[in-house]
């Protein structure tokens, strides 16, 4: 007998994606740079220039205290990371080709697990 499509359910099962996709972000090889936060007094310009920084450490910290209502609004924390990086960083230095990877890699795993 087909149960009964709650909000809740439907959200359930978003935020379970989410943490199956962040564990893959943390545990990947190129993730190094994206790990915690931008040392904003050891990088000149970053606090000028990112207006949003965002990190994979954040991320996790939001999900813990359930501060995203949806895979979307998930997607897009995770997005942030990866546009920072590019206004940020030279597409040809190591971080900014370590950005390309991820999100290249992320692209990828979220559509398999489309909500
Ligand atoms: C993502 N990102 C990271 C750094 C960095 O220095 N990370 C240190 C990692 N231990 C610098 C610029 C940048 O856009």
């Amino acid at each position: 007998v087909k149960k009964a499509k709650t909000a809740k359910d439907s959200n359930t099962h978003g935020l379970t994606k989410c943490r199956v996709l962040l564990a893959e972000l943390e545990a990947h090889p190129d993730a190094w740079p994206f790990l915690t936060p931008v040392n904003q007094k050891a990088v000149p310009g970053y606090r000028k220039v990112i207006k949003k920084p965002m990190d994979l450490s954040t991320i996790r910290e939001k999900l813990t205290n359930n501060q995203y209502l949806n895979l979307e609004t998930f997607i897009a924390d995770v997005n942030l990371i990866f546009d920072n990086c590019e206004k940020f960083n030279e597409d040809d230095s190591e971080i900014g080709r370590g950005g390309h990877s991820m999100r290249r890699f992320f692209d990828k795993r979220w559509t398999e697990l489309l909500d």
